[in-house]
């Protein structure tokens, strides 16, 4: 579990003061997957370098496992930050030395014996499906091979708490997903904690269960991912979601309707039930689809739908608030520009 309460970062220089992280606090549960999102400079690097003290905070406190880090120094830190193992962009890894020795360098650091090295070292790279490049040096590894070797060395001290500082973010596509998977494998088999910083909003769709929007040092919108996926409160937090998922009609089909248009939002178990053609069909109301899709977010389904509603104004609006009363929510986009057909 992480803690951070009241943590401020400020960065001064010989030109000016610069404030990374202003005024944070957040939790991340026991066995949680959970994502910082926002854009360059935002201070998500200045946060997770926070927590495992790489960077001391200017103020706030920071707590791993009940163990308040911003305590402690020296030995005592180094020892308590060994339990937090740490991920990154460009990896890090020791170039003139193979993968076995690049985790056994890590494993002595934590006080393996080398009689029991060869088995460790074999086990971490059981677990990150990669004991066929023991032998290799980090140049004849690909970007993603080369991910699965730092997950290899951050497991090295047995961590509670896994922190991935942009982890994917120089990865293709087909192998972040796979990078992904590994991550939220170990998770579920480990129980481990992680916490991770990214740009891309499709990451934390594919593995977190909360997550935190940063703009300007600060937390502008936090919670579950799937109900900020459903109903995005920030302005920020609907522009970082509106990439993953869009559903701007274009100018042209807009124009070609004269009805209502409005944003159907279905979550959970609801999503699948039919309740669009049984509403349409009770209030004689005309609905033709323009946009939308089922999302499965931690495998719950959540469905997004644009469409145009024609019909007598009145049985249109007695639809929406029939749609509404059975927990869907119904954005009017565009009032329809006829009464009636
Ligand atoms: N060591 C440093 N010295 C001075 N300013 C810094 C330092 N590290 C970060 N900053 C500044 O703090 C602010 C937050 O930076 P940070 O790297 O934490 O943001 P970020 O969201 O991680 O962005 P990026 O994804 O580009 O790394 C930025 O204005 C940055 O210039």
């Amino acid at each position: 579990m992480i803690q951070v309460e009241g943590l401020t970062k400020v960065y001064k220089t010989k030109k000016k003061t610069i404030t990374g992280v202003n005024d944070v606090s957040l939790k991340v549960n026991q066995g949680e997957i959970f994502g910082v999102v926002g854009y360059s400079g935002a201070g998500k690097s200045s946060l997770i370098r926070c927590v495992n003290l790489l960077e001391r905070p200017t103020s706030g406190t920071v707590t791993v496992d009940g163990t308040e880090m911003t305590s402690l120094s020296g030995e005592a830190l180094r020892e308590q930050r060994l339990k937090i193992g740490m991920i990154f962009q460009h990896f890090y890894l020791i170039n003139q030395k193979t993968v076995f020795e690049n985790i056994a360098f890590a494993l002595r650091a934590a006080g393996v014996e080398s009689k029991d090295m060869k088995a460790r070292v074999e086990e971490l790279l059981q677990r990150v499906e990669l004991l066929d490049k023991r032998d290799s040096y980090p140049s004849q590894l690909s970007g993603g091979q080369k991910q699965r070797v730092g997950i290899a060395r951050a497991l090295a001290n047995n961590p509670t708490v896994l922190l991935c500082d942009e982890a994917t973010s120089a990865l293709d596509p087909t192998t972040t997903k796979s990078i992904l998977a590994l991550l939220k494998n170990l998770n579920k088999e480990l129980g481990l904690t992680i916490m991770l910083i990214t740009h891309e909003m499709n990451v934390v769709k594919d593995i977190c269960h909360r997550m935190a929007i940063m703009q300007d040092g600060k937390v502008v919108e936090e919670g579950s991912v799937y109900d900020l996926f459903a109903e995005p409160q920030n302005v920020l937090t609907q522009e970082f979601i509106s990439n993953v998922v869009s559903f701007e009609l274009p100018e042209a089909t807009l124009a070609q309707c004269s009805g209502t248009i409005v944003k159907v939002v279905f979550k959970g178990d609801i999503a699948g039930e039919g309740i669009i053609a049984d509403t349409l069909q009770k209030y004689n109301v005309k609905g033709n689809f323009l946009h939308g899709a089922i999302e499965y977010i931690e495998s719950k389904p959540l469905g997004i739908f644009i469409m145009e509603l024609s019909g007598e104004i009145g049985d249109i609006h007695e639809a929406i608030q029939y749609i509404q009363a059975r927990k869907a929510k119904v954005e009017v986009i565009r009032d329809g520009l006829a009464a009636s057909h």
